[in-house]
């Protein structure tokens, strides 16, 4: 499949919202307000529980419309991944009536121990699956008052924020302000591309977490900006490492780049506890040549695919006049949508890689070689 191949959109599938966070974040609490939303409405929702007892399923208030399906005994990012297909397949005929569908979007509350990738992966790989449902968003819960120590401790938790879309942190109300703040500085951190909210007892709008992809932003152009982060919005400093005459290299943090400062990379300080997570944004000035990044995006993704968490880009190919918007997790992507028009006007590509043990210096030299060869 080309990365940059526009010419037959897919049809238009149910939209999934992953709702990730680890044990106890406000998962549950989040969805027992969400599904009493009138956008939720038409919602069927999954919830995967870990252990043989469905406490989730009993402490969830089930909209009144809506539906609910419970999988447990095990935890659908690896045991139990062939039932969640099946699922998902079962439930568009499960959940019709006189032939018509009874849901048009689809939540799965993932269990607080899961790894969001391997679920993400039966979305968008298992055919069956892919056939109707196409992800919309990873929404990841933190608790503001535990969240950085269960960062420290749990890879699951690091993996969840830095695959996020969107960032939501609970319990604001039992953590102190110095919690606060050092843990939104260390989210942002982990993964600037993703927006940050705070949520009280899992108050929200949740029109706010729909429509989280590209896809849906395609009608609101400046909310690509925030899709790509902030980070990838600024052109890198004219004295920048120059990878070619015709490609600037930046690695940024949201937290640099909010205080107007030269985009760095994040503070040691700030990283600690997640050295294996990074953030990468590229800034190419001149339009790219499709084959050659396409070459090299199937060249990392295939042999890093594992580590390479989130893949977000805007870019500027040649031979095309519109902005082309990529979206990836690990080595799989959502199909390519282009733009109406540059946002703001600024026509430049930008590429933000959320990555894991994986060093800058490898991907700015091999992009570098593959660009100008
Ligand atoms: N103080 C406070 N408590 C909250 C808030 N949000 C959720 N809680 C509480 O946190 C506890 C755990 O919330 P849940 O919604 O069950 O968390 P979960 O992520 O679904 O938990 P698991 O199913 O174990 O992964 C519950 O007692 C909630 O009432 C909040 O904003 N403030």
């Amino acid at each position: 499949m080309s990365y940059f191949d526009t010419s037959s959109p897919p049809a238009k599938r149910i939209p999934v919202t992953l709702l990730t966070g680890f044990l106890g974040s406000g998962k549950t609490t989040l969805l027992n307000q969400l599904v009493q939303q009138p956008s939720m409405s038409r919602a069927l929702v999954i919830i995967n529980e870990f252990g043989e007892i469905g406490l989730d399923h009993e402490l969830f208030s089930a909209s009144t419309d809506g539906e609910q399906i419970e999988l447990s005994n095990g935890c659908i990012c690896c045991s139990i991944r062939t039932d969640l297909a099946q699922t998902l397949t079962n439930a568009v005929w499960r959940f019709a009536r006189e032939g018509k569908r009874q849901f048009d979007r689809l939540i799965i509350e993932t269990t607080g121990l899961a790894d969001p990738a391997p679920i993400v992966h039966t979305l968008m790989s298992e055919t069956r699956v892919a056939r109707h449902y196409a992800l919309d968003g990873i929404v990841t819960v933190v608790d503001a008052a535990n969240g950085s120590t269960t960062l420290d401790r749990h890879e699951e938790a690091l993996r969840q924020a830095a695959m996020a879309d969107l960032l939501l942190i609970t319990k604001q109300d039992v953590a102190s302000k110095d919690q606060l703040d050092a843990l939104r500085q260390r989210l942002s951190a982990i993964n600037p591309s993703a927006p940050l909210q705070l949520l009280d007892h899992g108050h929200i709008e949740a029109d706010a977490l729909l429509g989280l992809g590209p896809e849906d932003m395609e009608a609101r152009n400046d909310d690509i900006q925030r899709w790509l982060g902030e980070a990838a919005s600024q052109r890198a400093a004219p004295h920048a490492p120059t990878l070619s005459p015709n490609a600037l290299f930046a690695s940024v943090g949201k937290a640099e780049v909010r205080a107007g400062q030269m985009p760095t990379a994040p503070s040691p300080d700030l990283n600690r506890h997640d050295d294996h997570i990074r953030a990468h944004c590229f800034v190419f000035e001149h339009p790219i040549k499709a084959a050659r990044l396409e070459a090299w995006l199937s060249l990392v993704t295939s042999l890093m695919g594992h580590d390479m968490l989130r893949i977000k880009g805007m870019l500027d190919i040649e031979g095309r006049d519109r902005p082309l918007v990529i979206h990836g997790v690990q080595h799989l992507f959502h199909p390519p949508v282009e733009l109406e028009a540059w946002p703001g006007g600024e026509r430049f590509s930008r590429l933000v890689f959320i990555t894991r043990d994986i060093p800058r210096e490898t991907l700015e030299m091999t992009l570098g070689d593959f660009l100008n060869s």
